[in-house]
């Protein structure tokens, strides 16, 4: 009985493994497939966890979270090469901006995150099962972008309450994911952010996805992805006036360090 099943799973694997090989559809539905179902699985079973040892949503189960998403890479033959890990140590709050390419930024985000550091993400991704119940017990701030005006209060409390908890915030300034290989242009919410608490805006910068994951071409392989950590941006005096200033200067920064990272020096030398 119990060889028989054996033989109808090495089956089973067998045939994935051909229809892969052969098609490239099939490879990227699996492998995302499976990206899916680790995210869900994990969920449900790193929620309880939580729960016991921090009792309820707060930033401290991010470290638990971190621990759990860390290991998925070694199951996507991923490899991250983290570069400037010290300028995430400025004193006190900061804003760390990054850009976003895919639903696989989770890995790349949990590999470099500082302990007490929020993200801002869609008001949506509460409704996401067992992940959005995890994503809430992280302590996510979920913004509604169907309201600009709901979005900005929102930003606005985090601005106050950011100092008083010591807690650094992660915003993905596109917007949106974006697997182009190039920026979108920013929204300026965090840099808003980052001059109504006077803290600084730390640039990180993910190398482009696109020679190893790219939907459009039902392609997901292991590969390398190079990050790294820029030096703080100050805003400490800087008023509303110079929001445009800010979020035009750290856009030209990471545009530059994107192509650098992705090996694409000639478009570097575009961004104007
Ligand atoms: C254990 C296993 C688990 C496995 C799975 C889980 C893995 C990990 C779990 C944890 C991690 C979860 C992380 C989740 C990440 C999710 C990522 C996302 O969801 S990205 C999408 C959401 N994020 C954003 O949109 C952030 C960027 N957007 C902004 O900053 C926007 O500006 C805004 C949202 C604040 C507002 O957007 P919008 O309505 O489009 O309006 P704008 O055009 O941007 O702005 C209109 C004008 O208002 C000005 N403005 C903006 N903000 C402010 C402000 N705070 N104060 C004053 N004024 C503001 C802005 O400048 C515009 O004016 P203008 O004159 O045109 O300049
Ligand atoms: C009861 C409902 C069940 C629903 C189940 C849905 C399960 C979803 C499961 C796994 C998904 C893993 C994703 C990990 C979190 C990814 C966060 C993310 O990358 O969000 C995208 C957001 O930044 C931008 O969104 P858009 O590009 O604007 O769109």
């Amino acid at each position: 009985m119990e060889l028989g099943w054996l033989l109808w799973g090495a089956a089973v694997l067998l045939l994935l493994h051909v229809l892969m090989e052969l098609s490239p559809a099939v490879n990227f539905v699996l492998r995302i497939g499976f990206y899916y179902v680790l995210c869900i699985v994990f969920s449900a079973l790193t929620a309880p966890v939580c729960l016991l040892v921090n009792g309820g949503r707060t930033v401290k189960n991010m470290r638990i979270i971190k621990t759990v998403v860390k290991t998925f890479k070694y199951f996507f033959g991923l490899r991250f090469e983290v570069k400037g890990l010290e300028n995430f140590e400025v004193e006190g709050p900061a804003i760390i901006v990054s850009n976003h390419q895919s639903i696989l930024d989770m890995m790349g985000l949990m590999e470099v995150l500082p302990d007490d550091c929020v993200q801002v993400g869609k008001k949506e991704l509460m409704y996401a099962g067992t992940v959005g119940l995890i994503i809430y017990l992280g302590g996510v701030i979920f913004i509604n972008r169907k309201s600009t005006t709901s979005a900005k209060m929102v930003m606005a409390e985090v601005a106050k309450t950011m100092t008083a908890d010591n807690v650094k915030v992660w915003v993905y300034p596109e917007g949106t994911r974006n697997c182009t290989g190039d920026l979108l242009p920013f929204k300026k919410g965090a840099f808003h952010l980052a001059v109504q608490a006077q803290v600084p805006v730390i640039p990180v910068v993910y190398s482009s996805f696109t020679t190893f994951y790219n939907p459009k071409k039902n392609l997901f392989t292991s590969g390398k992805i190079k990050v790294e950590v820029l030096p703080p941006i100050h805003t400490k005096g800087l008023t509303s006036d110079d929001v445009t200033d800010l979020t035009d200067r750290c856009f030209r920064t990471m545009r530059e360090t994107l192509f650098r990272l992705s090996g694409r020096p000639s478009e570097a030398k575009d961004s104007s």
